[in-house]
């Protein structure tokens, strides 16, 4: 018998091999009798019979019946129940396309995806992709519960390994997403060890999407300025917020800043919305400048229109001092848009150094006093760099179009968020609009694309329309 002779005996992996050890002790190799492989597979077998009409209760049915049919009443019949069968699905997808695609469409396709896609790739792309865990000697994967199709993607329900977490998926998106074949992959949890990882079959963003109908009372919490991968409008949140918009030139930062004008026109028109715009360019909020309560398109203007809105904002806040605390767009007191087109050109790049000053002040007056009186600074920025934009934690939420590098995603949509699958700097630059965003209530990055405001569309609002 081996004995420890020091007082405390070290922790050593039982299966990690102590150096100076003389002799090595290894699990003798024991043949298994071919009568247990024999019962491990037949329990297999039977669990499978057993599991199949409910996986699959619609196919397991149809084949049982078409036996039935067959054994008792010949293959005439049989061939004569399958046309009448088919004949009846025809029915039901010209009739009722909707019920059809959901009931038997989707639901074939999912068994065909399960099948061919997940079921077939999994093992390999998991394990390539350091998905799989081992524990003594032997490996463990997450297991497929399930496979849904929607519309646009297909739905995996996953149980993960004891002492895995969502996690360890969230910072794999990118391998699991080109491992299926995927444009991109999220991954949402359910509960415990269990999460959905939802991969589009296409990539719903690829066609541009025309100016969003204007809302008759619009909400300035929600306002839709697009639509995400789901199809379901991309909404803005205004009131109660700040957004700073980030994209290189030509990313189209300018869709998002009017498509949020256009959404909240009936209240500028109402007059319980007003938008003061700075616009160094002189290119991009020119054009719908009757639409502005206030316009600056030069270093001293723009100064001046902030700290006019910051005085604004304090004698608002002191009226409110200890009778409101909360904000109610009304024609006295109007939600307040101040969209400033650039802002490093006020903060970093503009050659007076006390305009930059003043500029950079005010900006962090309103973002981090105005939220609860009414006032909200819409800023677009093409550098998120700390030496360019250090205001740019001021702006609780955030877009990222296309970046120039890896490293900015994290600057601009905090950390870990390129590991979670806001790959915004590998955005095709033949596809202005689409953008990353964090939604309320998910830690993961969603894919968006803004809707496009033509100078048509622009002159229409200026002129009182839509
Ligand atoms: N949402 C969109 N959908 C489709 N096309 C768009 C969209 N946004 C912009 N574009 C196209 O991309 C071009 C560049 O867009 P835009 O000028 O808004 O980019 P930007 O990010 O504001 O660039 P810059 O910083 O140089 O002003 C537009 O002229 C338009 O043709």
């Amino acid at each position: 018998m081996l004995r420890s002779n020091g007082s405390g005996a070290e922790q050593v992996q039982p299966t990690t091999p102590v150096p100076a050890q003389s002799f090595r002790f290894s699990t003798p190799v024991v043949d298994t009798p071919g009568i247990f492989v024999l019962g491990s597979w037949l329990v297999r077998l039977v669990r499978l019979l057993v599991l199949l009409p409910f996986r699959f209760p619609v196919a397991v049915i149809t084949a049982s019946v078409s036996v039935l049919v067959f054994n008792h009443l010949g293959w005439v019949w049989l061939a004569v129940a399958w046309t009448v069968a088919d004949l009846g699905l025809l029915v039901w997808w010209r009739r009722w396309p909707q019920t059809f695609r959901r009931y038997v469409a989707l639901r074939v396709l999912a068994a065909w995806r399960w099948l061919s896609v997940y079921q077939r790739h999994w093992q390999p792309v998991l394990v390539v992709a350091g998905l799989a865990e081992s524990y003594q000697e032997r490996r463990y994967l997450p297991r497929i519960r399930r496979v849904t199709c929607t519309d646009w993607a297909d739905r995996v329900r996953v149980r993960l390994v004891a002492g895995t977490s969502p996690a360890d998926m969230e910072q794999r998106v990118s391998e699991l997403a080109h491992g299926f074949g995927a444009p991109s992959c999220r991954v949402s949890v359910l509960g415990a060890r269990d999460v959905v990882l939802e991969f589009p079959r296409h990539d719903t963003l690829a066609d541009p999407l025309d100016a969003m109908p204007v809302p008759e009372e619009p909400d300035l919490a929600a306002l839709p300025v697009g639509a995400g991968e789901d199809g379901e409008p991309w909404l803005l949140r205004l009131h109660g917020t700040h957004v700073l918009v980030v994209g290189v030139t030509g990313a189209g930062k300018g869709s998002v800043l009017w498509s949020a004008i256009r959404a909240m026109l009936p209240a500028i028109h109402d007059g319980t919305a007003e938008v003061r715009a700075i616009d160094p360019k002189r290119m991009e909020l020119s054009y719908g400048r009757t639409l502005f309560a206030d316009y600056a398109d030069d270093g001293k203007a723009a100064v001046e229109l902030l700290e006019q809105a910051v005085a604004d904002m304090q004698e608002r806040a002191e009226r409110y001092a200890g009778i409101q605390r909360s904000h109610v767009p009304s024609t006295r007191d109007p939600f307040v848009v101040v969209v400033l087109d650039e802002v490093a050109f006020l903060t970093a790049y503009h050659p007076d150094r006390d305009v930059r000053r003043r500029a950079e002040n005010a900006i962090a007056t309103l973002t981090s006093q105005g939220r609860s009186v009414g006032f909200c600074v819409l800023a677009a920025l093409q550098d998120p760099r700390k030496e360019v934009m250090n205001l740019r934690n001021l702006f609780p939420d955030k877009v990222a179009l296309r970046l120039d590098e890896a490293g900015q995603v994290d600057m601009v949509l905090g950390e870990g968020a390129r590991d979670r699958g806001a790959l915004a700097h590998l955005i095709d630059p033949g596809l202005p609009g689409v953008a990353f965003v964090k939604l309320e209530g998910s830690p993961s990055p969603v894919r968006v694309r803004a809707a496009y405001v033509t100078d048509e569309d622009i002159d229409r609002m200026a002129g009182g329309g839509a």
